[in-house]
This record gives C-alpha cells, structure tokens and sequence, in this order.
C-alpha cells in the first residue's frame, strides 16, 4: 500500500476520577494519535506512552520526535505492517512509538481489504469478559465503594494497584467483603527482592496473580519470589518482546503474561507473545494503558485470541473517560463485545476529535 502522508495528532483527555498508581496519579490521559493516509484507505493508530517516563523508558513527546525523525524516514515505499518491524529494526527500542505507526498502517490495510482485526489476528470470540483496574486510594472505605461500583456494573476480575503500605489490609478488606471474586493486584515494579516475604502474605487471599512485583529487568529476582511466594507471578513491563517472554517463561519469572500490544512495538508481536505462552500452556490476558477508544477496539480484537483465558484490562470506555473519541465501548453482562467492522471497526468522531486536538503535524511522504 502507498502511503500520501501520515499525520501526528496529540489529543488530551480528562479522566473521569484521579487513577493511582505506585508510579504516578494522573488526572488526564496525554494521547499522542497517528493516522496514515492510503491510497485504498486511511489508518488510525493509538500510542500508549504517558506524558512522563514513569512507567517504561518512553514518553509522548518522544515517541512523537522518533516517529518523525526515525521511524517514517524508513517506511518502506509500498508499505505493509508486516514489513514494518524488519524496516523500523535498525532503530533501537522505542516499542511504543513503532506501534502506533504499526496500528495505523495495519488498519488501513484491514480497511482496504474489508478484513477486521480480529479476523486478522485469529480471534476466536464475539465478546470478551472484562476486567478492571483499581487505583490506590486515599482509604479502605473508598476503594471498597469503588469496587462495589465495578462489581454492581458487572466486571468479571477486579485488579487493585498495590504499593508498599498499601497491600495486605485492601486486598483483605476487598476478599473479606465481596468474598471469592475473581481478584488480582498489580505493583508496578514498586517492591524489592527484600520483600519476598511480605508479598508471601498475599497468599491466603487466593489471588488469580500478582503482576510485576519487582523492576522490569529482574527477572532472576521474581523467579527468587517465585519460590518463596504461592500466588502465581504475571509480568507486565519486564516483557517487551516474544523473545523477553520466551526467557521470563524458561527461567521462570513469571507463569501469566500481560500482554500489551504498545510495550512490545506492535500487535503483530503481541500475538507472537501470545503464541509462545501457548506453546508453554501459558495463560495470557491483554493489558490496558487507558486507552482511547482506537486503542479499545484494538485491544478487544486481541483479547478475543484463544490463549487470552483470563479477564484483561478491556474495561468500558466510561472506566476512564466522560465521552470517549469513538462511540464508547459498553459492558454488558460482563463482557465487551469484540468489533467486527473492517479494521479496527471504529473511527474517530472527528468534529469532537478536532475539539480535543491540542496539535497536529501533516508529514507528507
Ligand atoms: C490499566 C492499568 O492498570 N494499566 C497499567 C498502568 C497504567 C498504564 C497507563 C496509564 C496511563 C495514564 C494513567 C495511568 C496509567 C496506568 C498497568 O497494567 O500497569
Ligand atoms: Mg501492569
């Protein structure tokens, strides 16, 4: 496919309450969109970096700067998304930047050929259960109501931020009053090795798993907690390729995986991470970064993928957002349905795009 011109767009959304985490509290999602003008269609792609690099190494500007700089100047002249990871190889890292442009490029493909991402990738489910994540709060009573909100509305998993001095007592508070709901925490690498104990004491809670205890790059140490604790480890930022999974699974760091297609450089990635953790009868669920509705249906079409047998974090749309950039995804009956349309089955309402749009840069090829 030929590409005209690409254009970067970034975009700002307030969050509907304060999200917590052990590494940051936002108050709005800072959203740096891509969009690819084909010849048979155009494409829109989501980056998943956040204003800081708070969370991996990357951050909007950057990821901007890098796709203008680095990573157009070598789109191949007749472009597909699966050329895209030998082309854009040569640059070191920055996997969130290369899976914008990955996302947009693939979407337009799918439009031209009225295929939809999920047929694309190999799903195999209409709708999906949906979890959802629960921020750090100011107090035990407010993140219970919090939580009875997400069950009332039908949340299949409840997935708490956990930090040092915020773990045993609101994982107990929660198992003590909703009972055995499916329930997991997740620590943004905010522990140490000297921890394995006290993350031991998460055990008698029956957690589904407790996701990246420690730093991304200690994979030894999580297979040292491994041995120590009995909730099973599922890493999130220490897996940035299908390759870092192979090697997580083999030394065994982890026994669930966290799949986000933007950590990993693209969702073609994301679905070889998928297929090694098969190989390995290995569960994976698909992770959210507050995504925009593009991102959503994205990330929807990979959760429908067999070896997603655990809730991922596919939450409604109003999880996050008042009004979305898309017709906002719904959940019902605990699931999120899966979109069908060609691509990425949705679109930008442009006019409320346009409100929202801080700055816009054409690049024409
Ligand atoms: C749903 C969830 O917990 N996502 C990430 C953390 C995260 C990711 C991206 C964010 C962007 C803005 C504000 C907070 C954010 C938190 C995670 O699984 O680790
Ligand atoms: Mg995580």
């Amino acid at each position: 496919m030929k590409l005209s011109a690409v254009e970067l767009r970034r975009i700002r959304l307030p969050l509907v309450s304060p999200f917590r985490t052990s590494f940051a509290t936002e108050t709005e999602r800072s959203v740096l969109l891509v969009r690819v003008l084909g010849t048979s269609a155009e494409g829109w792609g989501e980056c998943v970096a956040i204003d800081e690099p708070l969370y991996s190494s990357e951050y909007v500007s950057g990821a901007a700067q890098v796709i203008t700089d680095f990573l157009l100047p070598r789109l191949p002249s007749d472009v597909t998304a699966r050329a895209l990871g030998p082309a854009f190889a040569p640059v070191k890292g920055h996997p969130m930047a290369k899976a914008a442009v990955e996302m947009a490029v693939l979407d337009a493909e799918l439009r031209g050929a009225g295929m939809s991402y999920a047929a694309y990738l190999g799903g195999i489910h209409d709708r999906v259960p949906a979890g959802v994540s629960v921020g750090i709060m100011d107090s035990i009573p407010e993140l219970l109501d919090h939580v009875d909100g997400y069950l009332a509305e039908g949340y299949a998993r409840i997935k708490l931020k956990i930090q040092p001095g915020w773990d045993l007592e609101p994982v107990r508070a929660v198992r003590e009053r909703f009972g055995d709901i499916l329930l997991q925490v997740d620590a943004n690498t905010a522990y140490t090795r000297a921890d394995a104990r006290h993350l031991a004491g998460l055990d008698p809670f029956d957690l589904l798993l407790i996701e990246q205890p420690l730093p991304e790059d200690d994979l030894l140490g999580h297979a040292q907690l491994a041995a120590v604790a009995r909730t099973p480890i599922c890493l999130d930022e220490s897996i940035v390729s299908a390759r870092a999974a192979a090697d997580a699974l083999s030394l065994g760091a982890c026994s669930i995986i966290n799949v986000k297609a933007g950590r990993v450089g693209g969702y073609l990635e994301a679905r070889r991470i998928h297929d090694v953790a098969m190989a390995h009868d290995v569960p994976v669920w698909c992770g959210g970064m507050l995504e925009t509705g593009l991102g959503r249906a994205a990330n929807l079409a990979f959760a429908a993928l067999p070896g997603c047998t655990l809730p991922g974090d596919v939450s409604a749309s109003s999880r996050y957002y008042t009004r979305d950039i898309t017709e906002p995804f719904c959940l019902v009956d605990g699931l999120m349905t899966v979109p069908s349309g060609p691509g990425l089955g949705v679109s930008p309402i442009m006019d409320y795009l346009d409100e929202l749009t801080e700055s816009s840069q054409l690049v024409r090829l």
